[in-house]
């Protein structure tokens, strides 16, 4: 698969603890799995949260974002996701990316420096230019939403 050049770069001089290069853990995969860069294990108890540090930053080429999406089975074992995914990564943003995690599960759960806590997935994005005017153009829809057209 074609790939997009994003430059990547450690932030701080000594290689963080548990820091490690995200990567594609099988051939097609959508996300690039990311690691948490800690100094020591962090125990999110239940409806606890988190910012925990990756330790690095990258710059994105202009029409990309990356989005930072949780990890399905950290999800469905354990209730750890990400409180605001998909988290967004501007393409001008240059400080260290970070996982905003979230203990759903009813037991506290621990991360380990190095442990694949979510997935960074790089995705095309446009930007728009609001045109502002009087009225909407008229759709079958119309104004009918959240359940209109039956569950
Ligand atoms: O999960 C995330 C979400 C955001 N960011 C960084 C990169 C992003 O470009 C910046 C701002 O994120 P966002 O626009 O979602 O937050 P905001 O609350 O709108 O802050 P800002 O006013 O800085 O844009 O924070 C992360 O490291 N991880
Ligand atoms: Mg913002």
């Amino acid at each position: 698969m074609e790939r997009v050049i994003v430059s990547f770069c450690w932030l701080k001089k000594n290689l963080p603890s548990g820091g490690k290069l995200p990567e594609y853990a099988s051939e097609l995969a959508s996300g690039m799995d990311v690691a948490a860069a800690l100094d020591e294990p962090l125990t999110l108890e239940p409806g606890e949260r988190a910012l925990v540090p990756t330790g690095f930053g990258l710059a994105i080429p202009a029409g990309f974002e990356v989005q930072v999406r949780p990890r399905s089975g950290l999800a469905v074992k354990h209730g750890l996701t990400v409180i605001n995914a998909p988290g967004t990564i501007d393409a001008d943003y240059r400080g260290e990316i970070k996982v905003a995690l979230v203990n759903l599960g009813r037991e506290p759960f621990t991360i380990h420096p190095g442990d694949r806590i979510a997935q960074l997935v790089l995705a095309p994005v446009c930007q728009a230019r609001l045109e502002v005017v009087e009225t909407l153009d008229v759709t079958d829809r119309g104004s009918g939403g959240f359940g209109h057209t039956g569950v």
